[in-house]
C-alpha cells in the first residue's frame, strides 16, 4: 500500500456569496483515519469532494506528500472512493465489481487474481465471489464498495457517509469492520459523517466543522473530555450549560463560581474568559450527594427519574429555571429515590469546562 501525507492549505469554496468551505486548513499524517464530523451544510463533503478532485477550490491548496495535486483529474489521484454516488455496477458480479479498477489499470489477469482474492477474503466475501449486487444484502454491498475503493492500492482512501443506508446493526458492525481493514492496510483515509458516535469509535482524530470551518481538531478523547469551544461541548455527547459568576481565585489554576443553585470550584483549563461565563459538565460526571454534608456542590431537588434497566436519568432542579441533567447506574438491591429528595450536586473542578455563552 502506498498510502500518503495530506495537506489542505487554507481551502476555500464558494458559490456566490455563499461560503461552503471557510480557509480550512488541516494535515493529516500518512496511514491517519481522520474524520470530517459535523452537521447538515457545514462544509464536510464540499471538502472531501474537493479532495478527490470533483470540486475545484476557490482558493488555497491540496497536496498528496509534497506534491499539489490541484490540477490532477479525479482519477489520476489515485484515491480510493466510498461516496453515495458511487455505487457498485449492476450488471457485474462481486469479482467482476473489484476487478474492474485492476483491469482499467492494465494488469494481468494473474496479478487482478491474486488482488481480488485477497480482498474478497480481506472483506469476507471469498464465498459471493460470483454473485450480482442484487443478491446481497446491504452491508455486503458495501463491503464490495470497499474492496472495490482499497483493492486499487490508493495514496489516500475518501468515504462519504459510507454507512448512512444501512440499518443500524449493520452500521455498527461495519465500522468496525471498516476501521480494522483500514488498520490493516494502513491507508490514509478520510471520513465523512454526521454521526459523533461513528466518529469518536472509528477515527485517529477528529475535526469538527461548523459553517464551513474548523472548531476543533484532535483525538476523540480530547474532543469528548477537553471540548476547545462551547460548540463542540454541545456538539459532542450531552453537557449541562448553567450561568456562571466568578467569584475569585480558588488556589493556583482554579476559581470559583456562583452557580444557580450553589458554588463549584472549576479547574483552569486556559484562560479565563472574559465577560459573561458558562460552566458546562456532563451527566455522568455529576454525583448525588446529601444537601447537607457539606462541600462544594449545587443544592436541587429531584423532579424526575427515567429508569433505562442499566442506567437511570435523574432531572435535578436548581429553580429559576435551571434543570440539571444527571447519569447514573442502576445497581441491584438498591432502590431508587422518590421525586422530591434534596440533593447537593457534587462535581470534580476538572470535570467543569468554561466558556463564553453563545450569542444567538
Ligand atoms: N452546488 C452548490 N451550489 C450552492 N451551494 C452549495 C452547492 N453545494 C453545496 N452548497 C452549500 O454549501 C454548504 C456545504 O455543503 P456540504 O454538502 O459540503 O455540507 P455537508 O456538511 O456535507 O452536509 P450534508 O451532510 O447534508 O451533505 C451548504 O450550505 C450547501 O447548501
Amino acid at each position: 500500500m502506498a498510502s500518503t501525507s495530506v495537506r489542505i492549505d487554507t481551502v476555500t469554496k464558494r458559490y456566490g456569496d455563499s461560503i461552503a468551505v471557510d480557509g480550512v486548513s488541516l494535515a493529516i499524517a500518512k496511514g491517519e483515519f481522520f474524520t470530517l464530523l459535523g452537521s447538515s451544510g457545514c462544509g464536510k463533503t464540499t471538502l472531501l469532494r474537493i479532495v478527490a478532485g470533483f470540486l475545484k477550490q476557490t482558493g488555497g491548496r491540496v497536496l498528496f506528500g509534497d506534491t499539489c495535486i490541484d490540477d490532477l483529474a479525479p482519477q489520476h489521484r489515485n484515491t480510493g472512493m466510498v461516496f453515495q454516488s458511487y455505487a457498485i455496477f449492476p450488471h457485474l458480479s462481486v469479482v467482476d465489481n473489484i476487478a474492474y479498477g485492476l483491469r482499467a489499470r492494465g494488469l494481468k489477469a494473474a496479478e487482478i487474481k491474486r488482488k481480488v482474492d485477497t480482498y474478497l477474503e480481506l472483506t469476507r466475501l471469498s464465498h459471493l465471489g460470483h454473485r450480482k449486487p442484487r443478491e446481497l444484502s446491504g452491508g455486503q454491498q458495501q463491503r464490495v464498495v470497499l474492496a472495490r475503493a482499497m483493492v486499487i492500492e490508493p495514496d489516500v482512501l475518501l468515504m462519504d457517509e459510507p454507512l448512512s443506508n444501512l440499518d443500524t446493526e449493520m452500521r455498527i458492525h461495519l465500522r468496525t469492520e471498516i476501521r480494522a481493514l483500514q488498520r490493516k492496510i494502513g491507508v490514509t483515509t478520510i471520513y465523512v459523517t454526521h454521526d459523533q458516535e461513528e466518529a469518536l469509535l472509528m477515527s485517529d482524530r477528529i475535526a469538527v466543522m461548523r459553517g464551513g470551518r474548523l472548531e476543533q481538531v484532535a483525538s476523540p478523547h480530547d474532543i469528548y473530555n477537553r471540548p476547545a469551544t462551547r460548540f463542540v461541548a454541545s456538539f459532542i455527547g450531552e453537557n449541562n450549560f448553567l450561568p456562571a459568576v466568578h467569584r475569585g481565585e480558588a488556589g493556583p489554576g482554579h476559581v470559583r463560581l456562583e452557580l444557580p443553585g450553589g458554588q463549584f470550584t472549576a479547574k483552569l483549563r486556559g484562560d479565563l474568559p472574559a465577560g459573561a461565563l458558562e460552566a458546562a459538565f456532563r451527566p455522568q460526571d455529576i454525583e448525588l450527594c446529601p444537601p447537607d454534608g457539606g462541600g462544594d456542590g449545587l443544592v436541587g431537588t429531584l423532579a424526575d427519574i427515567q429508569f433505562l434497566g442499566g442506567t437511570v436519568r435523574y432531572a435535578v432542579d436548581l429553580g429559576g429555571g435551571h434543570l440539571v441533567q444527571v447519569a447514573g447506574s442502576n445497581r441491584s438491591g438498591v432502590a431508587l429515590p422518590a421525586i422530591g429528595t434534596r440533593y447537593r450536586l457534587g462535581v470534580s473542578p476538572a470535570a467543569i469546562a468554561l466558556f463564553a455563552p453563545e450569542v444567538a
